[in-house]
């Protein structure tokens, strides 16, 4: 099946970095960009239930589409607006989401000795038709971006989907996890593998609608010790960036980038470097340089990685986390996606959040600047300008 016909993209930094090309300066994006911040978010989803958003191609494209705009020649990429847990309800478990609390199972899957956990796991589940309505989403919110920015889709990653399916949602201790990865370890992975079969499917039927890379979202790795990150993430981690491109070729379609974000598993990063991830997410346990150095030296693109965090810091703050990422990233003309940690919070003002976008092309402007003497780097910082789209008055 071939894809939709869609525009060509206006702005392929992203896409081109994240296949390790050589770029004018990094392309940025954050996680969590459509959301909470912003109040027009909160104008589009009025009393709608989140997941109503979601299920609503029409809605779940405008919110997509909000940070876009308000960051027009600042931001370059978009992410779908949806989220990782679709997937178990489209393995039949109902998750609501309770306002200001997160998500929630009503009936999680507590043990294997459950009756649910046999119904779970004999379920033959069709996520080409359950979650038709992201793939709807996703080709108009193509339709609607006209090329300006690529888009992202995404999944969760299987261990931390566990986690959700048993816990019920988030949690302190993580007990039940514990309880299912530790004692019931057999039975927890043939449910980490029958997810990750069918994250393979969704990321590849969210690229036949139109996502151009796809992010890989292991929220909850840090939780896991080194071993135990080894026996019930990393393996399923594995088997969605090795599967993905040969059901990609099976339908008819180009690769596309991967990239894998474990939050917390610092001590990983040689490992997914060597996975067949394009592009690997730090969060901000990593000191840049020398996470951008073991990255370099195995040929993997590195995304993150300022504290969420510091954008309730003021600007002198936003400042000095960037011109930190700028300089350990190597100053982002290769091998970095500017990025957050984490998502973007709730209560971060977005005229703070539009700060930390033009100091990173400012720093980025500067290092380049110093790296090409001679005058030739304001022929970079000009061709910048020209990609930015920007009229710049007191150039
Ligand atoms: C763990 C996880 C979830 N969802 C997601 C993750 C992985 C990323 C991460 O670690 O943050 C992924 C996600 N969720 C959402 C997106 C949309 C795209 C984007 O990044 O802009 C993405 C990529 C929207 C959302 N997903 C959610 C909201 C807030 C919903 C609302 O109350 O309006 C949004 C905009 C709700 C959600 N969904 C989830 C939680 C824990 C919560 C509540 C926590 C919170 O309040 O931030 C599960």
């Amino acid at each position: 099946m071939a894809s939709y016909y869609h525009p060509p993209l206006k702005n392929d930094l992203l896409l081109r970095t994240a296949r390790g090309e050589k770029g004018s300066r990094p392309p940025i994006w954050v996680m969590r960009q459509a959301g909470r911040y912003l109040p027009e978010y909160h104008k589009a989803k009025g009393k709608k239930d989140f997941f109503e958003c979601c299920r609503d191609p029409e809605v779940a494209s405008e919110i997509t589409l909000q940070p876009i705009d308000r960051y027009e020649g600042l931001i370059d990429a978009a992410i779908i607006f949806s989220d990782i847990l679709v997937i178990p309800q489209a393995m039949g478990m109902t998750v609501i989401m309770v306002d200001k609390v997160g998500p929630h199972f009503p009936d999680p899957l507590a043990s294997p000795s459950d009756e649910q956990y046999k119904e779970v796991m004999e379920k033959e589940v069709d996520v080409v038709k359950e979650l038709s309505y992201v793939y709807q989403a996703i080709s108009l919110t193509r339709k609607k971006l006209e090329g300006r920015v690529p888009l992202f889709g995404f999944c969760g990653a299987p261990f931390t989907l566990l986690c959700y399916m048993v816990e019920g949602g988030g949690s302190r201790t993580f007990q039940v996890v514990k309880t299912w990865v530790y004692k019931h370890n057999t039975e927890a992975k043939a449910l980490l593998q029958k997810i990750a079969e069918l994250c393979v499917e969704y990321l590849a039927q969210q690229v036949v609608a139109g996502a151009q890379i796809v992010q890989v979202f292991d929220s909850w790795a840090g939780e896991l010790s080194p071993a135990m990150f080894k026996d019930v993430a990393m393996p399923y981690l594995e088997w969605i960036c090795d599967r993905l491109p040969k059901r990609l070729e099976e339908l008819g379609e180009e690769k596309v980038p991967m990239v894998v974000f474990a939050k917390g598993a610092w001590y990983a990063l040689v490992d997914l470097c060597k996975t067949k991830y394009d592009v690997i997410g730090l969060d901000w346990l990593h000191d840049p340089k020398q996470a951008y150095e073991i990255a370099q030296k195995h040929g993997k693109v590195v995304q993150g990685n300022a504290d969420p965090g510091v954008l309730y810091g003021g600007r002198e703050a936003i400042t000095q986390a960037v011109k930190n990422m700028v300089e350990g990233f190597g100053g982002g003309k290769q091998g970095w996606i500017a990025n957050l940690g984490h998502g973007v919070t709730p209560h971060v003002n977005p005229d703070d959040l539009k700060f930390f976008f033009e100091e990173i092309h400012r720093f980025s402007d500067e290092y380049q600047e110093r790296a090409m003497p001679n005058g030739s780097g304001i022929k970079a910082a000009e061709q910048q300008m020209h990609e930015r789209n920007i009229l710049h008055s007191d150039w």
